[in-house]
């Protein structure tokens, strides 16, 4: 199916840098998402040309807070983690575009874990990595705890709880980047206490599309400031049951 006209307009105006190179493959992915959807709920949009702009371009919003190409491995991990990704939302898109950088898709459900493996190998994505974990459970292994330069989630509940299942696995000096809807600023009005306890520093909410585009998707970037208590994140379920 070609690629809707649309979709390579919105590229164009956002000027995201994405190089035509990747667009088959984020055509193929997008392929398998909606076919395996047919059988698994991997996502709500089930047509191809409506999946390109609420689905790729959406995600591909999130490019211009990755590192740079060439970020000095020195001083800050460039592992990315996408938490929650499900379907592989922001992550796969991000790791098609960003072929530099290393992703880590963490994903909860054993079946969706898998199709995540599967549509990696098949896309030859060599710069993907699937772990079928719980964030709670990820966020407290040292060999992941504070690994990683930038988290990304969409879709994956509440500022408050997004906030404990991410930055204990962001290194100190690191951010976690959320894609949110509409709703983010009163989330953050409502999550001083969780900003506070789990170490994070700056906070800054950016419109992901200029106006006039007609979506009103938001990222929240929030740095990591100091080192997360040991004691968060807390055990599975419980960010969730009693938001900090
Ligand atoms: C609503 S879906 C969003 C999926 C994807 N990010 C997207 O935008 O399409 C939320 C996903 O997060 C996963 N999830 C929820 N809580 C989680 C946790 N504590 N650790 C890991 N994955 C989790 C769920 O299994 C589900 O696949």
């Amino acid at each position: 199916m070609p690629i809707p006209e649309a979709a390579r307009a919105a590229l164009t105006r956002l000027e995201l840098g994405v190089p035509d190179a990747a667009l088959e493959t984020l055509d193929a992915y997008l392929h398998r998402l909606l076919e395996v959807n047919q059988r698994m709920n991997l996502t709500a949009v089930r047509e191809h040309d409506a999946a390109w702009l609420r689905l790729l371009v959406d995600a591909l919003t999130a490019l211009p807070g990755l590192p740079g190409a060439g970020a000095d491995a020195g001083e800050l991990p460039t592992g990315v983690i996408d938490v929650g990704s499900g379907g592989g939302l922001p992550g796969i898109p991000l790791a098609i575009t960003r072929p530099d950088l290393s992703f880590t898709l963490l994903e909860a459900t054993g079946k969706k874990a898998r199709f995540l493996e599967e549509t990696a190998a098949a896309l030859g994505l060599a710069n993907v990595a699937v772990l079928n974990a719980r964030a709670e459970t990820a966020g407290r292994d040292p060999a992941l705890r504070e690994r990683y330069g930038l988290a990304v989630s969409r879709a994956v509940g509440p500022m408050p709880v997004i906030l404990e299942l991410t930055l204990p696995l962001v290194a100190v000096g690191g951010r976690s980047l959320c894609m949110k809807g509409p709703r983010a600023e009163q989330e953050l009005r409502d999550s001083g206490e969780a900003l506070h306890r789990l170490g994070a520093g700056e906070v800054a909410v950016f419109d992901a599309y200029p106006e006039g585009f007609g979506n009103d998707l938001v990222v929240v970037s929030v740095v990591k400031a100091s080192a997360t208590p040991k004691k968060y994140p807390r055990a599975p379920g419980m960010p969730k049951a009693e938001p900090l």
